[in-house]
């Protein structure tokens, strides 16, 4: 029979996961042990929590699967609250496993340390922000609380919280099977596909949007085979940005509503049958629109529900309803109907001082010259840049934006797609996760990290610009790059970024930060219609 640390491990292998992201404690000592004798998953240790849970969260995106985040109780876990809440927010099915006091010990009456208030506050604040929960406090029941917890975290594409007491590591269990997921029931599957295509067929301007689920679940592909079978265009939300990238045959472009592409708003909000795959009816996905969705004529599959206008069809999981579509149409014959897209921008490299959009420029010439590289950007005025970079696959805290999530996402995605990433940070996000560079030297990742310096807290200042808080310091990061393992350059003009990016990606073995000087006031031209959007929809309320 295996250890409780063992069918732990081949659980999560079984399950998808690829790797595990941690940083250890005396809670959680006995299974870090066993993870790293039994050599079951790759791990890799980081600086702070919070990271932890970034890289996790971002390998599970790439991965379309479920990663893992292993922690010790109380001090660590806590730390993981957040980047756990956004994965809840954002759909990503991070396993977060945390080390506990051991069962004998829970009885001795004392408080412990690392405990906060009771010994069941840590469960009680990850039950928020999980789909479910098991604490192994019982060998015989464990098993089985294992298979239950991950099958959750598969059909529903969220975080689930593992409680493990540390004298239970090397318990004696049974192993852990691998429940299927639960299939929708097939009455229910045929009545809703057959409304949605007869819908789709009498209306006029159908369009497709996509937004996390679709990665979540890994079906870009049939979403796209859809689209060909149909004639209909496909467009991402803000957060969904970078989703089909394989297919740009049908992808129109990203819907911003107004501060986008004029033609992608019209064929959204102009559309009179609108199918949204695995979209998330956020502010930031459509706070800007310039005219309500009007949700009778809309199609909604997200969380394993289908709304149709405004009745429901509840457990149908997005693939099955996808196979139910495809296998209801004939074979996809030729490419989409989307136009090529347009060449995005590229950049003139003369002694002109960098704005945001400069960057968008010269990595699409670089991306046009070498192929696309896995991105991973932060919140802040990189992510609106990033809208102006070409549909490449990328993760971003597009809905919970939460800072921080830059660098250690784009370490989670060297993992996960062992393809080297490019990371784009703005100051005040590397100051809080961007020190995390420091741990690529020992695992060989060598990301090319560009962080926006504007010396400030740009995003806020649009919104609010008499406050004089968001005038940040220079912390000079270019010089902070060779100790801490990589390469550092400072760039003011055009010419300069142009030959820094070069020069990183010939340069391999060691990461490369290219800090790009950017004037305090300026912004992406995305961001600055984003914003007029956002307060142009405030005013109208
Ligand atoms: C963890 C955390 N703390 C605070 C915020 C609020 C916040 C923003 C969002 C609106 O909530 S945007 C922003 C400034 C970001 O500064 P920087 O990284 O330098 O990027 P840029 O200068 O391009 O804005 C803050 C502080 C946040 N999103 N996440
Ligand atoms: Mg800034």
């Amino acid at each position: 029979m295996p250890t409780l640390g063992h069918a732990l491990l081949e659980a999560l292998h079984a399950h998808g996961a690829g790797e595990i992201f941690g940083i250890p404690g005396d809670f959680v000592l006995p299974f870090f042990k066993t993870i790293e004798d039994s050599g079951i998953l790759p791990f890799h240790t980081l600086s702070h929590e919070p990271a932890v849970g970034f890289a996790a969260d971002a390998a599970a995106r790439f991965r379309a699967s479920i990663s893992a985040a292993v922690v010790t109780w109380g001090a660590g876990a806590f730390n993981l609250v957040n980047p756990i809440a956004g994965a809840y927010a954002e759909r990503s099915p991070v396993v977060v496993i945390s080390g506990a006091p051991g069962v004998g010990e829970r009885l001795a009456g004392w408080q412990i340390h690392h405990m906060s208030r009771a010994m069941d506050t840590q469960a009680r604040v990850f039950r928020e922000i999980t789909c479910d929960q098991a604490i192994l406090d019982d060998p015989v029941r464990a098993p089985a609380e294992i298979a239950r917890v991950l099958r959750s975290a598969r059909e529903y594409s969220l975080p689930v919280y593992i409680e493990l007491p540390r004298d239970l590591v090397g318990a004696e269990v049974d192993p852990v099977e691998v429940l299927s997921r639960r299939p929708a029931d097939p009455d229910a599957l045929g009545e809703c596909a057959e409304e949605i295509l007869a819908r789709l067929r009498v209306a006029q301007r159908p369009v497709v949007m996509v937004d996390v689920e679709t990665r979540r679940y890994g079906v870009e592909d049939k979403v796209a085979a859809l689209a060909r079978a149909l004639g209909l265009p496909v467009v991402t939300t803000f957060m969904g940005r970078g989703l089909l990238s394989a297919h740009p045959d049908v992808v129109r472009g990203t819907y911003l509503g107004a501060a986008g592409d004029p033609a992608v708003t019209a064929l959204v909000e102009d559309s009179d049958g609108l199918l949204l795959l695995g979209v998330i009816l956020s502010d930031t996905n459509f706070a800007v629109s310039e005219r309500r969705i009007d949700m009778r004529r809309t199609m909604l599959a997200l969380s394993r529900e289908v709304r149709v206008g405004h009745h429901s069809y509840a457990a149908i999981p997005l693939d099955e309803l996808l196979d139910a579509l495809l296998a209801r149409l004939p074979a996809p014959g030729a490419a989409g109907t989307a136009p090529p897209a347009a060449r995005p921008s590229t950049l003139l490299a003369d002694d002109a001082p960098l704005r945001p959009s400069d960057i968008a420029a010269a990595v699409n010439d670089l991306f046009t010259r070498h192929g696309p590289m896995p991105m991973a950007a932060d919140m802040g005025d990189c992510l609106f840049t990033g809208m102006e970079i070409a549909n490449a696959p990328l993760v971003a805290p597009g809905y919970y934006a939460g800072m921080g999530f830059g660098v250690p996402a784009g370490l989670g995605a060297a993992v996960a797609t062992g393809a080297r990433p490019l990371i784009l940070v703005g100051d005040g996000a590397f100051q809080m996760t961007g020190f995390e560079l420091g741990n690529c030297r020992r695992y060989g990742w060598d990301p090319i990290v560009i962080v926006f310096n504007n010396t400030s807290w740009e995003m806020l200042r649009v919104f609010q610009p008499e406050s004089r808080f968001n005038d940040l310091d220079d912390w000079r990061f270019a010089e902070l790059a060779g100790p801490l393992g990589g390469d550092g350059v400072r760039v003011r003009t055009r010419r300069e970024l142009a030959e820094a990016l070069a020069r990183a990606h010939t340069t391999r073995g060691r990461f490369q930060l290219i800090e790009a000087m950017l004037p305090r006031g300026g912004t992406s031209d995305t961001l600055a219609r984003f914003v007029a959007g956002f307060k142009a929809a405030r005013e109208r309320k």
